[in-house]
């Protein structure tokens, strides 16, 4: 009876004609709706069980109906449907879970808020600088720079490391040198912002319960200490602005940026944009390089092809050439098969959120207006119908002709594509690149149990030694 009042709460004002266009599905209990059969399978090792069951009930209609986050929810699981919904940002704007919001800022991208002009605008502004030709080889050197000298000082130490946790600072040192290039240089700051970007992940995803314990209470800490660092980094730069423009970067930008109408934007929107950049240009990056590196290691037979093809472009860069090219990075076709395959495995982004604006239909069903709407990259990619043993990590499955639209969305699709997609491939490919040339990982626990939440990584980090076992790299 409390479940039929809870359903009938959320869609019996929708009217018998609405009501009979709804996707199939269950609101479940009330406050918590399918957040319990969410979180049993994500937490019992089981992340696919949750929308499995829901095709098991109602069949592959792509569309069902839920309660998740507070909201009455459609949840979109195949390629079309994904398509459809990412393509049009008029009918759909972000629906991030409030709590979500609350962590990663109102004023930025992630806003439902945000006009559609403003968005286009401010995505132009911060996503040149970081996508690219230009751009890319603009970062190729300190890029490379990095890796090579993390990869030494991991390898000089007898100690195993958290190899994610160390790969998640170098992705941060690398994308707070874009962003803010003169506090990448400050220690005190860098500690700072990694340690509270840190407690704001685990929060991230988590029950919103804002009591002292939970996730989410030291998620909301973090975020304030993260903003009141940003903040004295801001103040800094406004006392002492850039005076040459060829250097600048992302916050001197951010800075100087007006519309139009000349306004300029504040600081809260600024911070916000930073908070959200900073966080989406590491914590992903490190998460598939960790994956992938994993993989090939388990893999000798896939090792092995992807090591030949990075030993076959080495001989053909010349002794003067100090660090690898963009010509170089275009030639490594096996190990970016190696690299989307890992993205398909892994799903680090395994769902993503909007809302609509009206009444859509999406595959003959109704998504209501103001419902929120899952879009579920992890059903499509580990979906046997578009990719055969979908739980067998094959990069031979990239070779020959890209994949059909709608198919593989690791980062999106549309008006809100993730604008670090091309940066990320060459910083993890870079990596992948020298540890594939002289190095090996022996990890301490190799069959450490997985979690899932916000993201798929083993709860040891990857506990490993990380040895040099040739001198090819250079
Ligand atoms: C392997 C690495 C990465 C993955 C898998 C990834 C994935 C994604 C996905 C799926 C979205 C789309 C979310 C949506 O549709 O709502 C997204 C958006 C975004 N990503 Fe990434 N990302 C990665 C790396 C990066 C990097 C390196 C940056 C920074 C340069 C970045 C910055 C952003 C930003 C700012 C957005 C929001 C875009 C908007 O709303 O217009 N990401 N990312």
């Amino acid at each position: 009876v409390v479940r039929k009042a809870h359903a009938w709460y959320w869609v019996g004002s929708l009217g018998a004609e609405r009501r009979a266009r709804l996707p199939p599905g269950d609101m479940g209990w009330p406050l918590v709706g399918g957040m319990w059969a969410f979180l049993r399978a994500f937490k019992s090792g089981k992340p696919d069980a949750f929308i499995d069951s829901l095709v098991g009930r109602y069949g592959r209609t792509g569309l069902y109906r839920s309660f998740m986050y507070s909201s009455p929810s459609v949840l979109v699981t195949t390629p079309e449907a994904c398509k459809k919904v990412l393509m049009d940002d008029v009918a759909f704007v972000n629906g991030w879970p409030e709590a979500t919001l609350n962590l990663i800022g109102t004023r930025s991208f992630t806003s439902p808020a945000m006009p559609r002009d403003e968005h286009r605008r401010l995505r132009k502004l911060t996503a040149a600088p970081v996508n690219g030709s230009t751009a890319l080889a603009a970062y190729l050197g300190f890029i490379d720079h990095n890796v090579t000298s993390t990869l030494r000082r991991w390898s000089s130490s007898s100690e195993p490391v958290e190899f994610l946790t160390e790969l998640r600072r170098m992705t941060f040192l690398i994308i707070v040198r874009i962003f803010m290039s003169r506090a990448a240089e400050d220690e005190g700051t860098m500690a700072a912002l990694e340690q509270s970007y840190s407690e704001l992940n685990h929060g991230m995803r988590a029950m919103a319960i804002n009591l002292p314990g939970f996730a989410y209470h030291k998620a909301l800490k973090a975020r304030r200490k993260l903003v009141a660092v940003l903040q004295g980094v801001l103040d800094d730069r406004r006392r002492c602005p850039r005076q040459a423009s060829v250097d600048m970067d992302m916050m001197d930008r951010l800075i100087e940026v007006e519309d139009e109408g000349g306004r300029r934007l504040e600081d809260e929107e600024i911070i916000d944009m930073l908070v959200l950049y900073l966080n989406a240009g590491h914590e992903s990056s490190a998460h598939i390089t960790m994956w992938a590196t994993v993989f090939m290691q388990e893999n000798s037979h896939i090792l092995s092809k992807a090591k030949a093809e990075q030993e076959e472009i080495m001989k053909n860069i010349p002794l003067t050439q100090k660090g690898l090219t963009l010509r170089d990075y275009k030639k490594m076709e096996y190990l970016s098969q190696v690299i989307d395959e890992t993205l398909r495995f892994v799903n680090i982004s395994f769902v993503t959120f909007r809302q609509a604006t009206r009444d859509v239909f999406v595959n003959g069903y109704l998504i209501p207006k103001g419902w929120k709407v899952q879009l579920w990259y992890r059903s499509v990619h580990m979906d046997p119908q578009l990719y055969s043993e979908p739980n067998k990590f094959n990069p031979s499955r990239w070779e020959g002709p890209p994949p059909k639209v709608g198919t593989f969305l690791p980062f999106g699709l549309g008006p809100k594509l993730c604008p670090g997609n091309d940066l990320a491939k060459l910083e993890i490919s870079v990596f992948l690149h020298h540890f594939l040339l002289g190095y090996k990982l022996t990890r301490e626990n190799p069959s450490c149990r997985i979690r899932y939440l916000p993201h798929p990584r083993p709860v040891d980090n990857c506990l490993a030694k990380v040895t040099r076992v040739s001198s090819n790299e250079y």
